[in-house]
């Protein structure tokens, strides 16, 4: 088993809105790592960078990625920064990844003053800006797809991406 698709992309790309809706339209699971390390670790995200530091939230981001790329066979979502790790990179290679791009205009909107992301709990257009000029290259390096985002609508993205997967 493998997912029919992972899901990439900088916090506000729509990873989650977009892959709920893609698994609707192709019939599959979703699946959102996030929500499977905090029932891993019993805590939310911001807790566990807070307890236990980013490194070890990364480490433990890899091998809940290495199980659910194992075990699922739905639309996986990962967390923004998972393709930060070599180890989760090197995982996604034998996957079909779609990259769900966004610029730094849409994302402040969507993220807001951040919102339960740890990373961006100050100055979060600063930081987004820092983290998609970082992360661009590496959301690239990993996707076999990748979809725009900006100024779209969430259910005309889906479809792309659910036309792109059919095809
Ligand atoms: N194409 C879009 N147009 C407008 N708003 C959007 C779009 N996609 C997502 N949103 C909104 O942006 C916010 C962030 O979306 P979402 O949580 O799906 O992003 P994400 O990529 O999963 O982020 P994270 O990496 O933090 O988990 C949500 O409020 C969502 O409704
Ligand atoms: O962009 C990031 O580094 C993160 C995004 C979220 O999905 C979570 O995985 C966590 O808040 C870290
Ligand atoms: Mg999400």
């Amino acid at each position: 088993m493998a997912p029919v698709a992972v899901l990439v992309g900088a916090p506000g790309a729509g990873k989650t809105t977009i892959g709920e809706m893609v698994a609707e339209l192709l019939g599959v699971p979703f699946s959102d790592t996030d929500n499977l390390i905090e029932a891993t670790a019993g805590k939310p995200i911001p807790e566990i960078f807070f307890d236990d530091g980013e490194d070890a939230f990364r480490a433990l981001e890899r091998t809940t990625i290495a199980s659910a790329l194992a075990d699922f066979d739905g639309v996986l979502a990962l967390g923004g920064g998972a393709i930060l790790h070599e180890g989760t990179r090197e995982l996604l290679g034998a996957q079909t990844v779609v990259y769900l791009s966004v610029e730094l205009s849409d994302a402040v909107k969507r993220v807001g003053l951040g919102g339960g992301r740890p990373l961006l709990a100050i100055n979060p257009r600063a930081t987004l800006k820092y983290l998609l000029d970082q992360r661009r290259p590496l959301y690239l390096s990993v996707a076999t797809h990748t979809v725009v985002t900006d100024h779209r609508d969430p259910a005309e993205i889906a479809a792309e991406v659910a036309a792109l997967l059919k095809g």
